[in-house]
């Protein structure tokens, strides 16, 4: 299956601090990928960078054959001329052409138009593709009539898609928070992607709405659209992704898939740290097998039941 997405030693650093470091991976045609990692690992960091929101401070990003990041030649680094360059867009291209050559994205906070109606929401998404002109969307010749209700029967499609029961007419403002999510998603996919971004879709939903969230993302996956998801809920995770990247300190420490990522104690290091007496793991034994990696995985296993028996949100953050 060819890559829909090439990520390449991608950087990006805010002062002093290395938020990604290298990152480098593919997301291959209609695939579900999550990146996973704790706090601050650098997870909406590389997404911002891939979608083209932040500018890295290096590496490339390919999206469909298109380059979204390019590889700023080194000696224009020592003349610092690089951001520069980059916000007169070169080495870049800006998230409004992104999302045009088909990648689609939400965000951690909503980002919904809060004072428009759901169905104008999701209409916001195809107004961008409308070919009206200003003549013919003031006086509402036919022609303009005809797209706009074409867009109606669209943005009701994918309403209709994600499962919105609720009253189109309503603000978003007035939703519950997992029918606003669901409206997000609407609104991505109506800009018809060949990749979606979801950045932590399950995050303050019940365990209804992710049983329903995970079912619509395998949907969506069924109509050959690559998704690739941020998500602290590691039960979804595992049940949901084909393959995990890890990250930590902004570092890929793990691409595999679920069996292969709950085994590999360094992503078990990285969620639950060690015990400071213990020795510390070294990936080049890890890589060898000589550190049983099932001793660490049952851990894990105590401590993420523990956990979703205490009432938490069913895993490891
Ligand atoms: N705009 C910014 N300015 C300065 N530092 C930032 C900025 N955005 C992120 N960082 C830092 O970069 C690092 C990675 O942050 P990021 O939000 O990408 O992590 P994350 O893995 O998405 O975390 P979380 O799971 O908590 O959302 C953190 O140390 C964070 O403090």
């Amino acid at each position: 299956m060819s890559a829909v997405l090439e990520v390449r030693d991608l950087r990006l650093q805010f002062g002093g601090v290395k938020a990604v470091d290298g990152l480098s991976f593919d997301v291959r045609e209609g695939e579900i990928l999550a990146v996973i990692g704790p706090n601050g690992a650098g997870k909406t960091s590389a997404f911002n960078c891939i979608s083209g929101f932040y500018l890295p401070t290096s590496g490339s990003v390919v999206f469909d054959g298109k380059r979204i990041v390019r590889e700023v030649p080194k000696p224009w680094h020592a003349l610092r001329l690089v951001h520069l360059l980059q916000s007169f867009g070169f080495y870049r291209v800006l998230p409004s052409r992104v999302t045009k050559w088909g990648m689609a994205r939400t965000f951690q906070n909503l980002r919904l138009f809060r004072e428009l109606s759901v169905l104008e929401n999701v209409k916001t998404a195809m107004h961008a593709n409308l070919r009206e002109g200003f003549w013919s969307t003031l006086v509402h010749t036919p022609g303009y009539r005809r797209a706009e209700e074409a867009c109606v029967r669209e943005a009701r499609g994918w309403l209709d898609f994600v499962g919105f029961q609720d009253d189109e007419d309503l603000y978003v403002g007035q939703l519950p928070y997992g029918e606003q999510r669901r409206v997000e998603i609407a609104r991505a996919l109506a800009t018809s992607p060949k990749l979606l971004l979801l950045d932590e879709p399950a995050a303050g939903l019940n365990h209804n709405e992710k049983q329903s969230l995970m079912a619509l993302i395998r949907r969506i996956r069924d109509l050959g659209v690559a998704v690739v998801l941020i998500e602290h809920d590691m039960g979804m995770v595992m049940e949901l992704a084909e393959r995990i990247v890890v990250l930590n300190y902004g570092k890929e420490i793990a691409d595999g898939t679920p069996a292969e990522i709950k085994a590999d104690p360094l992503v078990i290091e990285a969620y639950l740290g060690v015990d400071d007496d213990a020795e510390p793991i070294d990936a080049t034994r890890l890589r060898t097998g000589t550190v049983s990696a099932e001793a660490i995985a049952d851990v894990l296993g105590a401590t993420a039941g523990a956990a979703a028996s205490d009432g938490k949100d069913g895993g490891v953050r």
